[in-house]
C-alpha cells in the first residue's frame, strides 16, 4: 500500500479526479456551462456611429440591424418593453446583467381579448444588447427562450459586451445610430435613423376596432402605437375602447364619445402632423375629457401650440421619481421616451402638471378650466410601479362628471391652483 500522499496522485486516481471536476464543472457551475455554450455562437458586433465598436455573440437571428442605439435601467420587463410599439426601430441596451432568465411567456389573450403578458403582437424594437443572456430560463408563464424568441421573430440579439460601458458612452455623448452585424462578413449597409421616419404609421391600426362593447362609457382612442395594458386600464374600469388610425379625423366623431385618450407611439411627435391637427380641431369643438400618454403628451402639447425637444439620450426606466406640482407628492414612474415637451413654450391655460426630479424636464400638463391633462410618464405601466394608475381613475372620473352634468365645466385636475408653487422651490 502507497503512502497517502502518493496515492492521491497515481495515475488513475488522477484520472479519477479530473473526471469529477469535469462534471463539477458542468453541474454546480452555470457560468462554466455557460461561457462553454456562448462559444459555439456566432460573432456578433455593435457599431455605434462615429462611436466604438463592441464585440460579442449573436444569441438571436442570424440578421443585421440598424436604428437608434438606447438604454433602459429596468431590471425586469423585457417581455413587454421589447413588444412596446415605442421602442420601434431603437436598439435596447439593457443595463440589468443578466436578461433572459425568466424566459418568454406565450401569447395568451386575457378577457377583453387583449394580450396579456405582450404590450404589442412582436418584438417591436430592432435589436437588444445584453451583458449576459441566460439561455436557461424559469417561469411558470414562459414557454420559451428569449433566444429563441428572438429567432422567430427575426430580431438581432447581442450578448457578451461590456453594457456599463455601451451605456457610458451613450449617457456622455447622447443617444446614437447604431448596427448590429451577425457573422464574419463585411456589413456596409447605411445606419437608419427612426428619428426621420414617420414610425406611427407602421404601429397604428389600419381600421378601426373596438374593445369591451356595450358599456354605457365610451372612449374614443388614438392609436399612435397603443400598448394593450393601456387600454385595460381603460377599458378594466367599465368602458368601451373604440381604437382610430392615428390620422382618423377624430373631431368628425368626437361628439360620439364620452372621452378621447391619446396614445404612446414611437419616433418623433413632430411627424405626426395629421394627429395635430386633427387634435386642434377637436379640443376647438369638444368640450369633453381628454387624457393622453407620454406620446399622447407630447401630440396634445404640439396641437396647444408648445414645443418638444429631443433629450440627451432619453429617460427609460421603471424607477424615474416625478413631482406631482399639484399635490407635492412624489410618484416613482415607468418610463419610455426620447422627447419631451418644452415646459416654458406651454400656453397660459395650462400648468405644469408633473416635473421629473431626476432631470427637471416636463413629465405632464393639465388645462386650467377643462378636463384635459397628459403625462410624459406612464401610468398604466407594464412594465413598472402603479403609483400613478391614479390617473385613469381620474380620467373616469372626468368623463362621469361629464355625462353626469351637461353644463359640466372641471379643472383638468382635481385642483385650480397648484399646492406646490415651483418644482424649483424643493
Ligand atoms: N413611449 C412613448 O410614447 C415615446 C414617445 C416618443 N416616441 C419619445 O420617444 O419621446
Amino acid at each position: 500500500m502507497l503512502p497517502r500522499f502518493y496515492r492521491q496522485f497515481s495515475l488513475a486516481s488522477l484520472a479519477k479526479q479530473s473526471s469529477y471536476a469535469r462534471k463539477a464543472a458542468f453541474s454546480l457551475s452555470p457560468v462554466v456551462a455557460r461561457y462553454i455554450s456562448s462559444s459555439f455562437l456566432p460573432k456578433a458586433t455593435l457599431t455605434l456611429k462615429d462611436g466604438p465598436i463592441y464585440t460579442g455573440k449573436s444569441f438571436g437571428a442570424d440578421s443585421n440591424t440598424s436604428g437608434e442605439a438606447v438604454f433602459t435601467t429596468s431590471l425586469v420587463g423585457y417581455p413587454e418593453s421589447m413588444t412596446d410599439p415605442s421602442y420601434r426601430g431603437q436598439i435596447l441596451v439593457f443595463t440589468q446583467p443578466l436578461i433572459g432568465n425568466y424566459g418568454v411567456p406565450s401569447a395568451a389573450r386575457d378577457q377583453f381579448n387583449l394580450l396579456r403578458y405582450f404590450e404589442s403582437s412582436k418584438i417591436q424594437c430592432s435589436g437588444i444588447v445584453v451583458s449576459d443572456f441566460a439561455a436557461e430560463y424559469s417561469h411558470w408563464t414562459a414557454v420559451e427562450s428569449l433566444g429563441n424568441w428572438c429567432k422567430r421573430e427575426g430580431v438581432s440579439a447581442v450578448t457578451g459586451v461590456d453594457t456599463r460601458a455601451i451605456v457610458t458612452y451613450l449617457r456622455e455623448q447622447g443617444s446614437s445610430l447604431a448596427k448590429i452585424s451577425v457573422g464574419e462578413g463585411e456589413d456596409n449597409a447605411d445606419f437608419i435613423d427612426p428619428g426621420k421616419v414617420h414610425m406611427v404609421s407602421q404601429v397604428s391600426t389600419p381600421e378601426p376596432y373596438t374593445i369591451n362593447p356595450g358599456q354605457d362609457i365610451k372612449i374614443a382612442v388614438i392609436d399612435c402605437g397603443v400598448k394593450e395594458n393601456i387600454i385595460r386600464c381603460l377599458v378594466s374600469r367599465g368602458a368601451t375602447a373604440t381604437i382610430f388610425p392615428h390620422d382618423f379625423p377624430i373631431q368628425e366623431v368626437a361628439s360620439q364619445f364620452d372621452g378621447i385618450f391619446i396614445s404612446n407611439g414611437p419616433g418623433d411627435p413632430v411627424h405626426c402632423s395629421n394627429t395635430v391637427y386633427n387634435l386642434k380641431q377637436t379640443m376647438d369643438t369638444y368640450a369633453g375629457p381628454i387624457f393622453g400618454i407620454c406620446l399622447g403628451h407630447q401630440l396634445l402639447a404640439l396641437a396647444v401650440g408648445a414645443q418638444t425637444i429631443k433629450l440627451k439620450y432619453g429617460n427609460r426606466a421603471h424607477n424615474i421619481p416625478t413631482l406631482d406640482v399639484t399635490t407635492g407628492q412624489c410618484h416613482i414612474t415607468s418610463q419610455n421616451h426620447g422627447y419631451a415637451v418644452d415646459a416654458s413654450t406651454l400656453p397660459e391655460e395650462f400648468g405644469e402638471y408633473f416635473i421629473n426630479l431626476n432631470d427637471r424636464s416636463n413629465e405632464g400638463m393639465y388645462h386650467k378650466f377643462r378636463p384635459i391633462f397628459s403625462t410624459q410618464f406612464h401610468p398604466e405601466a407594464k412594465g413598472g410601479p402603479l403609483d400613478s394608475s391614479f390617473l385613469f381613475d381620474l380620467f373616469l372620473d372626468n368623463i362621469k362628471k361629464y355625462k353626469a352634468e351637461s353644463d359640466f365645466v372641471s379643472v383638468g385636475v382635481n385642483v385650480a391652483e397648484p399646492a406646490v408653487a415651483s418644482a424649483s422651490s424643493l
